[in-house]
């Protein structure tokens, strides 16, 4: 969430519906769409948004001419022209839009289904040629045809509800589609080969990743039923086009209807000498109603998250709806004081962090804990790592090998909301518990399972020492000596004569040299300063 006005890039061509919810919603924006990367690069440093389609790529060197973006809102479903990998190591959010357009581009897989079984795209232009070739276009209907969905979430599911009106069989292909669903769609689940073999018509609706790249290969190509149809809608690197077109043009396949290319823009292709091919411009979701869903879907999301910090249909990071996040406001900066200080006090003491465990009793037991151990993690990494904030935290710990856990705990102890954050590293396990107060005032109430009540300030000094009497008095002269006042002093201890702590709130940062002589004081067993 910002304090300044937030500032949003449209890079696209999106609906002017979406300038205009920025605007009511007190955004700034520019609507500048078509600009060259190198143009892009120049001016995205200034923006806390971007807003795209397919057109701008959103590559790792645009992310690093970018210190102020927070949120990248693709007006559309795939996200492969994102490199969310790179978005979410700087802490970009990038968010999607997953049913804006699933309908229009679904009815497009349809129209291009009918387009290939009646040619029509041949038949309408030998027809305006004056050519009247009645007896050239012979086509196949699409009643009691097998239709094979590779792929069936939302957009395969609606073609499937579309083809079995059309009373086409309907089946797919999709590891992760239940048997419940597929029966629910009234499809039947099949594996990739069985597909190949039986479809009459195949059509793509699966995302472009590492996985599905290719899925359509040389081999799987061979496989396909000689006379079969090829519809894609979904995304160009699905299918092999080299082995497409030799399909095409020895007969094997009776043709393709093909929206999306491996290039696009795609200006020239050997598929486009072909008759039997059926070619649009990328044009599954360009329909008025599409364009003008996701356009509106995407500025309040964004706009949502930069002024409120909710966050819907992120690809990196967990939802938080717009009800959740004032409440959880109050926590996030909770657990990142917490986070923070555990973070501090591992860095100091050089320890590689192995798990970090949040426990919320409570009220806090209620909330949506996702984002707050997410924010967490960010407060216990940050001193350690640099700026990592709730988007790349889980990521950078999985990738470090650190183990999170959460727990729960209804019933509230002695607080009515607590959340307690356990580091444990090689050498030590160290918990902090913080509580909220009145009108939400964060509150440090516990260190190592001792009571110690605290606020949090800008500069503090953690000190442990032997609990033995003179430690108080040598350290108020101390700091006295070096025209150091104390705002703020707070004391705990494990049992009398044991371990104890001191918690001192500072009106400025501690001196070096300051700090390396509390460090020398009898009974003090280390020192700490923090800053929050
Ligand atoms: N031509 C156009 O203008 C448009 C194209 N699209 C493309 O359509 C794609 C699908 O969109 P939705 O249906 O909304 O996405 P979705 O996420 O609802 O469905 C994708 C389905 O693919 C399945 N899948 C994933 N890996 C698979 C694999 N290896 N083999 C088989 N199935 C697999 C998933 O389980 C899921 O059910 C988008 O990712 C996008 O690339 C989307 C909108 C417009
Ligand atoms: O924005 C567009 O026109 C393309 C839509 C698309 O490919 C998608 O939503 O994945």
């Amino acid at each position: 969430m910002l304090t300044k006005t937030p500032k949003v890039l449209i890079s696209d061509k999106l609906s002017p519906a979406a300038v205009q919810i920025f605007k009511d919603r007190g955004i700034e924006v520019d609507f500048r769409p078509g600009l060259k990367p190198a143009e892009l690069r120049e001016i995205i440093g200034a923006y806390d948004g971007l807003a795209v389609r397919s057109a701008t790529k959103v590559t790792r060197e645009l992310m690093e001419a970018a210190p102020n973006l927070k949120v990248v809102g693709r007006a559309g479903i795939g996200v492969d022209n994102v490199d969310v990998t790179s978005a979410t190591a700087r802490g970009i959010v990038v968010m999607n839009t997953p049913f804006g357009n699933a309908i229009t581009t679904a009815e497009h897989a349809i129209a291009m289904m009918f387009a290939l079984a009646r040619q029509i795209p041949e038949a309408s232009a030998s027809t305006k040629a004056g050519k009247w070739e009645k007896n050239r276009f012979m086509g196949v209907e699409l009643f009691g045809k097998t239709l094979g969905l590779i792929g069936c979430g939302n957009i395969g599911s609606i073609v499937a509800d579309r083809a079995i009106g059309l009373k086409m069989k309907v089946i797919a292909f999709d590891p992760f589609l239940s048997e419940k669903r597929a029966l629910d769609l009234g499809v039947e689940k099949v594996e990739l080969h069985d597909l190949l073999h039986r479809a009459d018509f195949v059509t793509l609706h699966t995302p472009l990743t590492e996985q599905t790249k290719n899925i359509l290969s040389r081999e799987a190509i061979a496989r396909m039923k000689p006379g079969a149809r090829l519809i894609n809608c979904a995304r160009g690197g699905l299918v092999d086009e080299a082995a497409l077109y030799d399909a095409l043009k020895s007969g094997h396949l009776a043709g393709a209807a093909l929206d999306v290319f491996e290039t696009e823009p795609a200006t020239d292709s050997p598929l486009f000498t072909l008759e039997n091919v059926v070619c649009t411009p990328h044009l599954g979701a360009a329909t008025a109603e599409a364009q003008e869903n996701v356009a509106l879907q995407v500025a309040d999301q964004m706009a949502d998250f930069l002024l409120t910090g909710a966050v819907s249909n992120a690809i990196n990071m967990p939802s938080v709806t717009a009800e959740e996040a004032p409440r959880l406001k109050p926590y996030m900066e909770l657990v990142r004081l917490i986070g923070g200080m555990a973070g501090q006090l591992t860095a100091a003491q050089d320890g590689a962090i192995k798990a970090i465990r949040v426990e919320y009793e409570g009220h806090a037991a209620e909330l949506n804990h996702r984002p707050l151990t997410a924010a967490a993690l960010a407060g216990v990494l940050t001193p350690l790592m640099g700026a990592v904030n709730m988007v790349n935290a889980p990521v950078l710990a999985k990738q470090r090998g650190i183990e999170v856990a959460e727990t729960t705990v209804e019933r509230s102890g002695e607080y009515q909301t607590l959340v307690r954050l356990t580091v444990t590293t090689d050498r030590y396990e160290k918990s902090i518990a913080g509580t909220l107060l009145a009108e939400n005032r964060p509150r440090l109430v516990e260190i190592k399972g001792i009571a110690v009540e605290a606020d949090f300030a800008p500069h503090m000094l953690y000190v442990t020492n032997q609990d033995k009497p003179g430690f108080i008095g040598r350290f108020g002269m101390a700091l006295a000596e070096a025209g150091i006042n104390i705002a703020t002093f707070h004391l705990g201890r494990a049992a009398p004569g044991g371990d104890a702590i001191c918690l001192v709130g500072l009106d400025g940062p501690i001196p070096e040299e300051v700090l390396a002589g509390v460090r020398r004081l009898p009974l003090v067993v280390q020192a700490t300063p923090l800053a929050f």
